[in-house]
């Protein structure tokens, strides 16, 4: 049903700042069939952590018997540029010396996760894209292609994501850095180097990607007595362990830093003008109490980009309710498609 492949990239790689990666590799994961008409591409991008396994981490959306499936869809994501989960990252060999990246890695950014994706495209043969979907870091490379490239997106869904990463959208990524680089393993160069401080990273990130009421609703104690060892310390470190067992902290730190430079603005006229270059049918879709990325940045993209309309559902997750929220999101998106098919087939019917 589904197949992972990894794509090697034949040429030198040319980043946003002009560096160049040789042997860029981008791992991918796809589930159904290209049809005759090619006109059925879900493509998906992934946030900081995830992988190219969409069915595993957007369940609910994504499956067999759900709003985009591999009986209807042909549905592609792939693992982004110095993640953790077989594309090029720091921890793979550097052909200038045989060893692993680590900090001689280059700084990238969200358009250079466009442009890789962009080549895998290419090499799977697909020319229009149904629906370009991705939630927060996810969203922030779907706004981008869809400046980038915007007579291939028939329709975009933008979930809790914004045109340009806030002030304190940086200083939370850059107080996760300090936990990191407070790490001295980190500069050691071996592959778990900096772990520990990722761990100190990740408690930090939960705090802005849940909520007062979600840690209220968990994380309360059942006696009063207690004084120490509370349970919502055991979860903070709970979740660090979780995801040092699975990432690495030089990937994570630059991803950070790609975040942090999201600036849909940047060498063009403005954010609005470019917001404006967009032409697809768009979905902004915002989460009441994300604390991260607040709906005040959803309204501003469904402002700029032309007919987008905009969503708003509730959840106690805050932002993580993006990769949680399923049913709403369902709900939501099937409804847009629906009525957007509708308006295409009498945009058709007008002009037979
Ligand atoms: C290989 C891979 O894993 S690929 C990538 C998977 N991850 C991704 O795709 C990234 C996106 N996903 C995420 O960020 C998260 O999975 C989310 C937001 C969707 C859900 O977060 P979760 O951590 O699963 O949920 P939640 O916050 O409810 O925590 C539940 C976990 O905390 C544990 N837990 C809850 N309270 C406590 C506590 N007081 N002390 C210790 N552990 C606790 C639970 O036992 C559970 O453990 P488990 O994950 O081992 O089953
Ligand atoms: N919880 C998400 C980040 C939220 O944008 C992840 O770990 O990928």
């Amino acid at each position: 049903m589904s197949t992972s492949s990894i794509y090697n990239h034949p040429k030198q790689f040319k980043l946003e700042n002009g560096k160049k990666l040789r042997n860029l590799q981008i791992a991918y994961q796809t589930y159904g069939k290209l049809n005759a008409k090619k006109d059925n591409v879900i493509w998906v991008c992934h946030a900081l952590t995830a992988n190219a396994d969409v069915f595993e981490w957007w369940e609910g959306l994504f499956g067999q018997n759900a709003l985009f499936n591999p009986n209807e869809h042909f549905i592609v994501c792939a693992n982004v540029l110095g993640s953790h989960y077989g594309t090029t990252n720091p921890l793979s060999t550097n052909p200038v010396n045989g060893l692993p990246y680590y900090l001689a890695f280059p700084q990238f950014s969200i358009r250079d996760f466009v442009a890789a994706h962009q080549l895998l495209s290419q090499h799977l043969g697909i020319e229009q894209i149904k629906v370009l979907i991705g939630g927060s870091l996810g969203g922030q490379q779907s706004v981008e292609w869809s400046i980038i490239e915007p007579n291939r997106i028939e329709n975009l869904v933008l979930i809790a994501t914004n045109a340009v990463h806030s002030p304190w959208g940086i200083a939370f990524n850059e107080s996760q850095r300090l936990a990191i680089t407070t790490d001295r393993t980190f500069f050691a160069n071996q592959p778990n180097g900096g772990s520990k401080g990722l761990k100190t990273a990740r408690s930090i990130a939960l705090l802005s990607y849940r909520t007062y009421s979600a840690y209220g609703n968990t994380q309360v104690e059942s006696v009063n007595e207690k004084t120490d060892n509370f349970r919502a310390s055991s979860y903070q470190n709970y979740q660090g362990e979780k995801l040092i067992n699975r990432f690495n902290a030089y990937s994570y730190y630059y991803l950070t830093k790609a975040m942090d430079s999201h600036n849909v603005g940047r060498n063009r006229k403005s954010i609005a003008d470019a917001l404006k270059l967009i032409k697809a049918n768009t979905l902004v879709i915002g989460i009441e109490n994300d604390f991260l990325f607040p709906v005040s940045e959803q309204k501003y993209l469904a402002d700029q980009i032309q007919g987008a309309e905009l969503a708003v559902i509730n959840s106690d997750y805050g932002h993580d309710g993006f990769l949680i929220e399923t049913n709403a999101l369902t709900n939501i998106i099937g409804t847009f498609l629906r009525e957007s098919s509708n308006k295409k087939i009498i945009k058709l019917q007008h002009t037979a």
